[in-house]
């Protein structure tokens, strides 16, 4: 599989006008994606939950120009015109106008929302750049209608790599492995796949409740954070470490093993951590919370033997992961125990999904 593949020919329809929308979820690393080479490709391999309540909606509108010229774009949030945004959406306009000829051609409005506060570890990069590449796509199949479901997603994933490496595990669920690997036949440094064997009834909605310790825009990008795996100490471990992490969770995905899948997912979360706080600059994400509600989820779980364990992303926010079948002893511990270390003593219950959704735009 190449890069090639995905230049279109010469499209078969002229469109002038247009909107379509799609709305597509956050995902969550079991096996995180930190360190990148060039044109984002991944320097190891990662496996995710896709989401379900966190999302972004967008809706895009298109307008022929009378003749080409640079990108012309504007993006609102929530209504907003929002131009810092825009940076972000033009460098991956730059990054897939090769895959996507006809984007200096149109005049673009991109209205967006996501249900989930932005930039601060929960992945907003990730549903909101598959979004925009999913609008695309709707766009690019209308000039040339002969396009199966399977490319249609599939080049979804790799635009949405290059707008943001992990955007490219939200365009389908529900568990979604990118980065070439000899654990998962078919995987790909361009796109997500869907992770192909057995899956024990154990993950069947499995729960996510993210603790929203901290609202607020977290101080380094994940884009930096990558960056500074370039010359770290402890990369090579770490890559490798990413390659048989999951050749082991395979078996423990089969069998349903919780204990072992916990002690694997939360090893993860910190040696992610670790590695940014062992860059140079060095730099920590992590809040006093996040640690709070560590050592008390570790504590609930020596008491009472429940599958409640964590998962962190490039923040401070915490990740509660369980299985569905004892959400109802663990949700009543994260409102009287956790809750008051979030901001406001905000969480968001979500659960395994399984991708975006176009939406039909009524006219009227
Ligand atoms: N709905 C959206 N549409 C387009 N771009 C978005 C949208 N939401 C967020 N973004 C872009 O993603 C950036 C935030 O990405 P960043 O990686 O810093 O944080 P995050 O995605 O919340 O966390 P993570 O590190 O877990 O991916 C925003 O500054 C903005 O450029
Ligand atoms: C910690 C992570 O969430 C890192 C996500 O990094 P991004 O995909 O947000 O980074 P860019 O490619 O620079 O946009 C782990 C993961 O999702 O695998």
């Amino acid at each position: 599989m190449t890069e090639q593949q995905f230049i279109p020919q010469v499209y078969s329809k002229d469109i002038t006008e247009g909107t379509v929308s799609w709305e597509s979820p956050s995902n969550i690393a079991l096996i995180k994606y930190w360190g990148k080479k060039k044109d984002q490709i991944p320097e190891n391999p990662s496996i995710s939950f896709t989401l379900n309540a966190c999302k972004t909606t967008t809706v895009l509108s298109y307008s022929k120009k009378e003749t080409t010229s640079d990108f012309d774009f504007k993006v609102y949030l929530d209504g907003e015109h929002k131009p810092d945004f825009q940076p972000k959406i033009k460098t991956f306009f730059e990054r897939v106008l090769v895959y996507l000829p006809f984007l200096k051609d149109y005049t673009f409005k991109i209205e967006t929302s996501n249900t989930f506060p932005h930039s601060s570890g929960i992945a907003s990069s990730a549903s909101g750049m598959s979004a925009l590449a999913l609008c695309l796509m709707s766009l690019e199949q209308q000039l040339q209608p002969e396009m199966t479901t399977a490319f249609f997603n599939q080049k979804a994933s790799f635009l949405s790599r290059l707008g943001s490496g992990s955007a490219c595990r939200s365009i389908e669920g529900d568990l979604i492995v990118w980065g070439e690997n000899e654990t998962v036949e078919g995987s790909s440094d361009l796109f997500g796949v869907k992770y192909p064997y057995a899956v024990h009834e154990n993950f069947k909605n499995y729960q996510d409740t993210i603790l929203l310790v901290d609202k607020g825009e977290k101080q380094v990008s994940s884009t930096v954070g990558h960056n500074l795996m370039h010359g770290h100490p402890f990369a090579a471990q770490r890559f490798a470490q990413a390659h048989e992490n999951l050749a082991s969770l395979k078996p423990i995905l089969e069998s349903g093993d919780l204990d072992a899948f916990i002690a694997l997912i939360e090893s993860e979360a910190l040696t992610l951590h670790a590695m940014m706080m062992t860059s140079m600059p060095y730099f920590i994400l992590m809040k006093p919370n996040t640690l709070e509600v560590i050592n008390k989820i570790w504590s609930f779980r020596k008491e009472t033997g429940l599958h409640i364990g964590f998962t962190l992303d490039a923040g401070a926010n915490v990740h509660v992961l369980y299985p569905k079948s004892q959400a109802e002893v663990i949700l009543k511990f994260i409102k009287t125990e956790l809750a008051s270390h979030c901001q406001n003593g905000q969480f968001i219950s979500d659960e395994i999904g399984f991708g975006a959704n176009q939406l039909i735009i009524s006219n009227g």
